[in-house]
């Protein structure tokens, strides 16, 4: 999360996701609302349309019923039959009356049996054999009186599912009134709920949805839907709700879909329930297609704002790696180093810039590391200078003596002794003279040449002035000492039959002694030396000597 790129691709996928999600919600939302607002209104009106069509339906039977209960036949008969005494005048009068509504039932098709009874409630004649007069106990009169039947109203009764007919089935009952206004009987009509289905149908096409009729305890009566059977019922828990509220919108578990929203009505004539209800998915199936695009065009939204925040941070942040390396580079020494540039923005100017910086910086580094250089070279060879005699490149007298000094140094820690041989040129002043100065160096550079090339690199040769040298013979005895002498003493005398044209004869003498620990500075060994060297001139010249 530290990596700006990772910062940025953050940042532009809230920003692209929160008003995005925020919108879509807030537009689903409202589509939501309004689809439930319409399927509501819809429903709505469907359930009312059916209590209504049902209570009509209801009513034109109990109509139907009504006028056949007022036909001369069947008051008639009920007025004769209250008179006979003959068993065999009322038989053929109820085998009339029995004629008389099997013919008026088969007119009639929502009317299952037709069923005339006396005032007592005994069944005078009926359509069919075993009439189903439902639940009429003794005192139904006084029940029927005390609701003001007689006066008015249908007295529906006994709404059941019966086995024998396949459908669910509930009496009319109305009352048979002599021509002067006497109760003489009722005339009960079975009516075939199932008949309702076609003013069910009319009333759902072309209104999608399926019409449930529903007993009080849930199961269902008639369905718009064959797929629904009669032995059905609702969930208790449901119904229950949906009874607290009828009218209002709910989703629920439904009798054939999992997932449905419905809501109820309940008409007047009879005690069913009218449910309407329709297929969650179907209703809400634009909705989830609008939905799903939504989320899918937010999710490719989404990786498009990914894809360009991760193009920007690698073209912030590329650079930008490229310029810590570099800088890290430049920590550790290394100038010669460049930032690839491919932009011109500001990451781009900055990387321009830092290249710049490095050109300068390389620059000056080259300029100081030229000048300390020739400093070096400088020093260096003031430092040569200081310590070597100009004309022969050997050690000066100053650097000699700190040779001399450091070496009785060394002597006095490991005790083994070093040897000083001290050179002159026999009658220099001669040469000097006869040959002239310049001859004169020459032979002192080549005397020179002859002591560098004998001794070994750990050995010491100086001028020690004029035409005198001193070479130092690191643990060395003065016995070995005099074998390194000799060789010199010979190679110069061959010098100089080499010196050009001359051919003159140059001798050495050379004074040896070696270190003794009494030697606290270079002062006692040089005399020694020198005393040394005066035997060998005093001897004659052209020899060595050594003091031990
Ligand atoms: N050409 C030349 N001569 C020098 C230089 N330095 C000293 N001399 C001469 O070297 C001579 C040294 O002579 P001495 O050592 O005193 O005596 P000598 O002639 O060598 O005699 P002995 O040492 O006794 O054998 C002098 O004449 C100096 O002028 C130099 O750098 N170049």
């Amino acid at each position: 999360m530290k990596s700006i790129k990772n910062k940025i691709i953050t940042f532009s996928v809230i920003a692209t996701l929160i008003p995005s999600l925020a919108l879509g919600l807030l537009s689903f939302r409202q589509n939501e609302e309004l689809v439930s607002h319409n399927v509501t209104r819809e429903l709505r009106a469907l359930a009312r349309n059916v209590s209504r069509e049902l209570d009509l339906w209801v009513n034109e039977n109990d109509q139907a019923i009504r006028a056949i209960s007022v036909s001369s036949l069947i008051i008639n008969s009920l007025s004769a039959m209250q008179h006979y005494t003959a068993a065999n005048d009322a038989e053929k009068t109820e085998q009339v009356l029995a004629h008389f509504l099997r013919s008026v039932q088969a007119k009639l098709g929502s009317i299952l049996e037709l069923t005339v009874a006396d005032a007592t409630g005994r069944v005078i004649a009926s359509s069919v054999s075993d009439p189903d007069i439902g639940d009429l106990s003794k005192d139904w009169l006084q029940r029927l009186q005390q609701d003001n039947w007689l006066m008015e109203g249908v007295w529906a009764s006994s709404l059941h599912w019966n086995a024998q007919y396949q459908t669910a089935i509930f009496n009319i009952i109305v009352p048979i009134l002599s021509y002067d206004d006497a109760f003489i009987g009722t005339i009960i009509a079975t009516l075939n709920l199932g008949a309702f289905r076609d003013s069910m149908d009319d009333t759902l096409n072309p209104t999608p949805g399926e019409v449930v009729l529903l007993s009080q305890t849930g199961h269902v009566l008639l369905s718009s839907t064959t797929d629904i059977p009669p032995s059905m019922a609702i969930d208790e828990a449901v119904l229950q709700k949906l009874k607290a509220k009828p009218g209002e919108l709910m989703s629920f578990t439904g009798l054939t879909q999992p997932k449905v929203i419905g809501l109820f009505d309940v008409p007047k004539m009879l005690p069913v329930t009218v449910l309407v209800e329709r297929d969650y998915n179907e209703i809400y199936a634009a909705w989830i297609r609008l939905r799903n695009f939504f989320l899918g065009f937010v999710s490719v939204l989404i990786i498009i704002v990914a894809a360009v925040a991760l193009y920007i941070g690698r073209s912030i942040v590329i650079p930008l790696e490229s310029l810590i390396g570099a800088t890290r580079h430049i920590v550790d020494g290394d100038l010669n180093v460049r930032v690839d540039v491919k932009q011109s923005d500001e990451v781009g100017q900055l990387a321009n810039m830092f290249n710049l910086m490095t050109d300068k910086l390389q620059q000056n580094h080259e300029e100081i590391m030229a000048a300390n250089a020739a400093m070096r070279q400088q020093n260096q060879m003031l430092e040569a200078l200081s310590v070597t005699d100009s004309m022969t490149g050997l050690l000066n007298r100053s650097k000699l003596d700190a040779v001399l000094t450091d070496e009785l140094a060394r002597f006095g820690r490991n005790k083994r002794p070093f040897s000083v041989l001290m050179i002159d040129v026999d009658h220099f002043k001669t040469l000097n003279d006869n040959l002239g100065h310049i001859v004169g160096d020459e032979i002192l550079i080549a005397v020179a040449k002859v002591l560098a090339n004998s001794i070994r690199s750990v050995d010491f040769a100086a001028r020690y002035g004029g035409d005198e040298f001193v070479v130092i013979l690191t643990e060395t005895t003065a016995d070995a000492a005099i074998k390194t002498a000799e060789r010199i003493r010979m190679q110069v005398a061959e010098v100089g039959n080499k010196l050009k044209e001359h051919k003159i004869a140059i001798t050495l003498s050379i004074g040896i002694s070696h270190s003794l620990l009494e030697d606290k500075s270079p002062t006692l060994l040089l005399a020694r030396v020198d005393n040394a060297l005066y035997e060998a001139k005093k001897a004659g010249r052209n020899r060595i000597h050594v003091i031990f």
